[in-house]
């Protein structure tokens, strides 16, 4: 693939914009294309692929360019992250760079210190050693280096999954039915679905295996009553309404005004009719408190790092700090204990999260459960195991790692209130 000048002009235009991290980076690119309304499809493309090449190998980079400027980012990024040939951007390079990135090529990255291997921050690093050893550290950190596979999941109120393979099969659309979700398709590459019928028609949605069989845990049933309590743009809210066969009750709460009006298109593509989605002001909103003690499962999707979707969100590493954790914290404890007051008796309470750290986690529900006796910790195993799912690993908790599971990361437990 040959990078032209343009288009190397343009990734470094869009790495000057990127980099300072101050937002994050899908929404400063699609700001920087809507400012460049020139660039074509393909130089587009060119720019994306090399942007978070150079957002998920940072660390690399940022060693192996003493001055870290933004074109310097950008031809390490397209030599060393991308491994593109030095011959594919030549006509673009001064002497003093072809033979600079010429030393750079031969630089062997895994003799560099481990920390630039993991490619993570030092906090992040030193978090993760309490619970894994160097050499899992390492297999963690490279996994998320890697690109996200695109990733569906069935509408089963629409279809079951075996048409569904066979209309992608017709498509020409390489796909395979998932390793561990029943209802989930996992595409070979990643072709534009958003004009397929079966995107448009709601058969099928964009949602991460990891994230489906954190849905699976809250085995939600027809006619119940159940809330989703962090439910953002609805990923696992429409998981759960197909779950409910679009009966009983579903609300959908989020604090953000703008992730719940993002549900909207999906929950109309999906046919549900059971879903309510209400904005609240915080987790101690009136709205919530009039269901306290009604509902038979609650899902805490908790506000977290993001640090287990690395492979889609390379920026987040960057943008997240250990005092940004503690924040987190007092946030996931508080929304958890104003959830878990919404289980009736003899009710469930699941709470995920996609971070990799026993703080944002374990050390989460565990002060939870002390708190709260009524609440016991009910095995993610033996719930799996009702459906036939067997996850290698995943005992009391559920604890997905893409390196291990080819998932986002994901971290779930399954609480039940006392009868
Ligand atoms: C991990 S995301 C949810 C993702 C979503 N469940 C999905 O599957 O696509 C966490 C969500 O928690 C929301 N949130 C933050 N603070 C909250 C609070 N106090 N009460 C309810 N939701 C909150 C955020 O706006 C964010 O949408």
């Amino acid at each position: 693939m040959t990078i032209g000048r343009a288009q190397l002009e343009a990734i470094v235009e869009a790495l000057t914009v990127v980099l300072p991290a101050r937002q994050p980076a899908d929404q400063v690119l699609k700001q920087f294309f809507r400012d460049h309304k020139s660039l074509g499809q393909k130089d587009r493309a060119i720019v994306a692929d090399t942007v978070c090449a150079a957002l998920r190998r940072r660390r690399l980079l940022e060693h192996l360019t003493p001055e870290g400027t933004p074109r310097q980012m950008a031809l390490a990024a397209i030599v060393k992250a991308q491994g593109i040939g030095i011959s594919q951007v030549e006509a673009s390079l001064s002497a003093d760079e072809k033979a600079w990135l010429s030393a750079l090529k031969a630089e062997k990255v895994d003799a560099l210190p481990f920390e630039i291997r993991v490619d993570l921050p030092d906090w992040v690093i030193e978090k993760l050693r309490k619970n894994h050893s160097d050499e899992e550290i390492l297999a963690i950190g490279q996994s998320l280096q890697q690109p996200a596979p695109l990733d569906l999941r069935v509408n089963e109120t629409k279809a079951p999954i075996e048409p569904v393979l066979d209309r992608l099969e017709r498509d020409q659309i390489a796909a395979r039915a998932m390793r561990y979700s029943p209802i989930g398709i996992r595409l070979r590459d990643k072709p534009a679905l958003n004009q397929h019928v079966l995107f448009l028609e709601g058969v099928v949605e964009v949602q991460d295996e990891g994230s489906q069989i954190l849905g699976m845990l809250l085995e939600a049933r027809r006619g119940e009553m159940v809330v989703d309590f962090c439910a953002g743009a609805g990923g696992k809210t429409l998981q759960l309404g197909a779950a409910m066969g679009s009966s009983g009750r579903l609300y959908a709460f989020d604090v953000s005004e703008k992730r719940l009006a993002n549900l909207g298109p999906r929950l109309k593509r999906s046919g549900l009719s059971n879903v309510f989605p209400q904005r609240i002001s915080n987790e101690n909103d009136a709205k919530v408190k009039r269901l306290r003690g009604k509902i038979d499962r609650v899902l805490v999707d908790a506000p977290c790092t993001g640090l287990g979707t690395l492979r889609r969100n390379p920026d987040l590493k960057w943008r997240q700090t250990a005092a940004g954790v503690v924040e987190l914290n007092a946030k996931q404890t508080a929304i958890l204990a104003a959830a878990g007051a919404l289980v009736k008796p003899g009710g469930r309470l699941v709470y995920g999260t996609c971070s990799l750290l026993e703080e944002e986690n374990e050390a989460v529900v565990t002060a939870f459960l002390a708190a709260h006796p009524e609440f016991r910790l009910i095995p993610c195993k033996d719930v799996l195991a009702r459906k036939d799912i067997r996850i290698p690993g995943v005992e009391e908790y559920l604890r997905l790692l893409p390196n291990v599971h080819d998932t986002d990361g994901f971290f779930a437990a399954v609480m039940e209130r006392a009868k």
